[in-house]
């Protein structure tokens, strides 16, 4: 056996090595931090949650999908590439005919019994299931038997995570389909009527979840997944110095169950939390949450459309997560006005803080990093013709809304973008 020559010219064996310097980095920081090591099996040791562990994993991934590139060549790349809708047609009937919470965390399971409970054919469900395995989803322990791994556990142990990714192989799936037709049908002009989702479901996402209550309700469950997979909720209680506001009135605008007004609330007790989103059902959700009691004085609820005027002008802050990224930007800029609009009317004078994603301008990002963000651009797109920014793309809004809005602090990046805006009186 040949040892690693380190000063070789061969890109793939550079390639490699910075998978094995990477590989190196990550395994001495589960040491130095006290973290068993993951495998793939249920009782799989947790991973670490930090900027630094993301770093490690980012880069080791960055070194090896690189080297996956080249060893495979495009042929091979492009022949799996443009199967993956089938993957994701699996996941759905998994998902749907709920695989992942029929078979028992602890034990096996039969193909027979799993199809039994799940309400379809075995070989059916037995294919299914051999491809998840091959994704090391689930194991295939005996001829159809089939146990869980950690990636199958991951969505069976938390029902907000398999919503997460239940919508997005259910509604979302099925939109993306027809990019290009949508985009075929008004080449020049990106507007909600002419969405994917639009083109799929004739009507806008959030006025089928308001017809679609279970799926409204599924979506609200999914954000709180989001936020859980991205640990979004720690990041955005660290990034932002919420314990300086003193006792104020928090309002957040189209805040669907409330999900992040209540974590908040549960860290910050000297905050008071408004609640406001269109859909009814979204906001029933909020309620229902295990962490909602501790804070029920001081979280409240409010049906409003940010269209509107806002109603609120005793606020310390209007916070906005998630939102101007759903709208094209004619209407992210009526949104910004309705809330300017009572701004201007609350004294002291209140902050608008806006916690979307900023994206990177080129090249400033590792390439696996900005494909995740590039992904959710295209998913507002599909879903909703509207898009992902930049901060400059940002500020330019908030001017065309109100000359007055001026971005003073950029507290997160990337997924955290939290944009600081002051409206001068
Ligand atoms: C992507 S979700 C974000 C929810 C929440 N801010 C979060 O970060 O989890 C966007 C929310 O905006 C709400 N929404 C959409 N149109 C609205 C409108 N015109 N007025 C108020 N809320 C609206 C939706 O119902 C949904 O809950």
């Amino acid at each position: 056996m040949h040892g690693i020559d380190k000063s070789t010219d061969s890109l793939i064996l550079k390639k490699a090595q910075e998978v094995l310097v990477q590989a190196e980095m990550l395994v001495k920081y589960l040491e130095d931090h006290g973290f068993s090591e993951p495998d793939f099996t249920i009782h799989s040791a947790a991973y670490p949650v930090s900027r630094e562990f993301d770093d490690i994993r980012i880069g080791i991934t960055e070194a090896a999908r690189d080297t996956i590139l080249l060893a495979n060549g495009p042929m091979n790349w492009l022949r799996t590439f443009f199967c993956h809708h089938h993957d994701l047609g699996a996941w759905q009937t998994a998902l749907r005919f709920k695989y992942f919470t029929i078979v028992p965390l602890e034990g096996s399971m039969s193909v027979k019994a799993i199809a039994e409970k799940a309400g379809m054919d075995e070989d059916r469900l037995g294919r299914v299931m051999k491809l998840l395995a091959s994704q090391q989803c689930f194991q295939e322990v005996d001829e159809n038997v089939y146990r869980h791994t950690a990636l199958s556990a991951f969505v069976a142990r938390e029902e907000t995570i398999e919503a997460a990714i239940s919508f997005q192989a259910d509604e979302m799936f099925e939109a993306a389909s027809l990019t290009a037709t949508s985009i075929q049908q008004a080449p020049y002009e990106s507007t909600q009527s002419y969405s994917a989702f639009n083109t799929r479901f004739g009507v806008s996402p959030y006025q089928w979840y308001t017809t679609n209550p279970d799926r409204g309700a599924r979506f609200a469950a999914a954000m709180a997944g989001l936020a859980k997979m991205n640990n979004d909720t720690a990041e955005l209680r660290d990034s932002f110095p919420w314990g300086g506001l003193g006792k104020q009135t928090v309002v957040d605008v189209g805040g669907g169950s409330g999900h992040i007004a209540i974590f908040l609330a549960n860290e910050f007790p000297d905050l008071d939390f408004i609640v406001q989103d269109i859909n009814p059902r979204m906001l029933s959700e909020g309620p229902k949450r295990l962490d909602y009691s501790p804070v029920a004085d001081r979280v409240s609820f409010m049906c409003h459309d940010f269209f509107q005027p806002q109603p609120v002008v005793t606020a310390g802050l209007f916070f906005l997560r998630q939102v101007v990224h759903n709208y094209n930007d004619e209407m992210s800029v009526k949104i910004f006005q309705s809330i300017a609009s009572a701004m201007e009317k609350c004294s002291p004078a209140p902050i608008l803080l806006i916690n979307d994603i900023v994206l990177p301008v080129a090249n400033t990002q590792p390439k696996v990093k900005e494909h995740h963000l590039r992904q959710i651009d295209i998913a507002m797109l599909n879903g909703y013709a509207a898009k992902q920014r930049i901060l400059k793309e940002f500020a330019h809004l908030l001017k065309q809304a109100d000359e007055r809005f001026e971005i003073v602090k950029l507290h997160g990046n990337g997924v955290m973008g939290l944009i600081e805006v002051r409206l001068h009186q």
